[in-house]
């Protein structure tokens, strides 16, 4: 895949109105080659909106994008590097999957078929289903075939919005481990969905937006920050927990069972053990607990006020 080191989707200063409705409010933010960017915010928050500019389907009011270092308007041909899920394409519905799928496919000019066709059936799981017409589809059917023309190209880089609406379980961790393979071989993914839990183990990076505007920008880790609790397992978990309920920054002790929970926030996990050390009390297990994606993305935009023209 392509070698480069500038960001491959490049938002700057992007901002949409509709009517009185500011959707995107001077958005910047990039995605880098490797990277899987969740792009996340509550409903109305101008994910789409901003999706729909990244692709060409909308001119912003005032900003611009590049992808893969090209401009992007209408028609742009670096798209045809760019795997789209956004808002669906328009299924015939009288034709089959396979049909759907090689009709899109003509659009690019190329010859049948594209290059990553069969891993894009693979995880699509359609079977003989791809062979019926997509009138008779499910939701979950339709959802599939979506991302198998997405896929299909073996694209540079990935815009999907909510790809996993409609999916079961399943499908939806072959999904994950899909984007995580097209992400090592060098692909740029920006997704945007709900489900936080899932995109907590999916996404490297997020963005997170409010009323249309940045709220928050970086590597997952960095955005899910120091809960300030620790686990530690110690081979004398009383006197261990003595020694810490007096250390300086330590608010709480609690043990139970064989393990130790200790809120320390700002104190690192290795000042902890080397006390613990250091009076001769030995560490078998110590662990630094995250927050859930879930509580930081509350924390983040339930503090966010309503803001600018709605
Ligand atoms: N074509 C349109 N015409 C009028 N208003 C629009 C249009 N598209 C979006 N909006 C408005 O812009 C704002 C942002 O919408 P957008 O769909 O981008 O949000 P979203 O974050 O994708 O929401 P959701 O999570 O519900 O899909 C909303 O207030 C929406 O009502």
């Amino acid at each position: 895949m392509h070698e480069q080191t500038a960001p491959v989707i490049c938002a700057h200063k992007l901002s949409k109105r509709y009517g009185r409705r500011q959707a995107v409010s001077g958005l910047g933010f990039t995605v880098e080659a490797g990277q899987i960017c969740a792009l996340l915010g509550p409903n109305g928050a101008g994910k789409t909106s901003t999706m729909r500019m990244l692709v060409g389907l909308s001119s912003p009011d005032i900003g611009s994008v590049t992808v893969l270092g090209e401009p992007v308007g209408l028609g742009a041909t670096v798209l045809s590097r760019v795997g789209v899920l956004i808002d669906g394409p328009a299924f015939v519905p009288h034709l089959t999957g396979r049909a759907n799928l090689r009709l899109l496919w003509s659009a690019t000019g190329q010859a049948w078929p594209p290059p990553a066709l069969d891993d894009a059936l693979d995880l699509a799981g359609l079977g003989d289903a791809l062979d019926r017409k997509v009138k008779g589809y499910s939701m979950g059917m339709k959802q599939r075939l979506i991302l198998a023309q997405a896929l299909m190209r073996k694209p540079d880089v990935l815009i999907l919005d909510e790809p996993a609406n409609g999916l079961d379980p399943g499908e939806v961790r072959a999904l994950r481990e899909h984007l995580g393979e097209l992400a090592r071989c060098g692909a740029a993914v920006l997704v945007s969905s709900h489900q936080l839990a899932e995109v907590q183990q999916l996404a490297t990076h997020a963005v997170v937006l409010n009323h249309g505007r940045l709220i928050a920008a970086g590597p997952m880790g960095e955005l899910l920050g120091d809960a300030g609790t620790h686990l530690l397992q110690a081979d004398d978990t009383a006197r261990a927990a003595a020694v810490l309920r007096v250390l300086p920054g330590v608010a709480t002790v609690m043990t139970r069972r064989d393990e130790i929970v200790v809120t320390a926030p700002g104190v690192p996990s290795r000042d902890l053990v080397h006390e613990l050390v250091t009076e001769g009390i030995g560490v078998m297990s110590v662990q630094q607990e995250s927050k859930s994606l879930e509580e930081a993305f509350l924390t983040m935009t339930e503090g966010d006020g309503e803001r600018g023209a709605r």
